[in-house]
């Protein structure tokens, strides 16, 4: 399976680099993994709703360049659709088995997803109704990805 990760904006912390790079490498064990960063919008503090609808235009349709119509695409947000670990596996596995082998997670920035984007995805994630920072939330997924693939390996794992 290939799986991208598409973030907007520069990974910046250290000990969020970290934390990816450890998952992404055990995730390599199981899968081909790619981490794509497209530019953020640079905008002022404050913006009108205008404003702010335009800056997620564009960082979405940087979002969606990158990814191919044969690409499988879950959008995380908020308001998404919340599945246990145990689902999320289930689901991962019944993509591998019915051939989508190419499967995207899009993180939005700080204004989050455009709704181009939106229509774009196949599936929503929601991790809770919290906000996380886009970068703890590509650290969380990619725990949760690797979660998943140990699950449906019965593989041992901390519960
Ligand atoms: C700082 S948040 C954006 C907050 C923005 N106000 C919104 O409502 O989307 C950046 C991105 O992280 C992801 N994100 C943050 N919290 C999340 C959660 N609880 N579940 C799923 N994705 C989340 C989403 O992709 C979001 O676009």
């Amino acid at each position: 399976m290939q799986i991208t990760i598409i973030t907007v904006g520069k990974l910046k912390e250290k000990y969020l680099k970290q934390g990816i790079a450890e998952y992404t490498k055990r995730l390599g064990a199981y899968c081909s993994i790619q981490e794509i960063e497209v530019p953020d919008e640079k905008a002022p503090e404050q913006l009108s709703d205008a404003e702010m609808q335009q800056v997620k235009k564009k960082e979405g349709e940087r979002i969606l360049a990158k990814i191919g119509p044969d690409v499988h695409v879950y959008a995380l947000a908020i308001e998404g659709k919340q599945r246990t670990s145990e689902q999320f596996a289930t689901e991962l596995d019944r993509l591998a088995t019915y051939g989508k082998s190419k499967i995207a997670f899009v993180i939005g920035g700080s204004l989050g997803l455009a709704p181009e984007v939106m229509q774009r995805a196949n599936d929503t994630i929601s991790f809770s109704k919290m906000t996380f920072p886009h970068q703890l939330m590509k650290m969380i997924l990619c725990e949760q990805i690797y979660r998943a693939y140990r699950i449906n390996r019965n593989e041992p794992y901390h519960k």
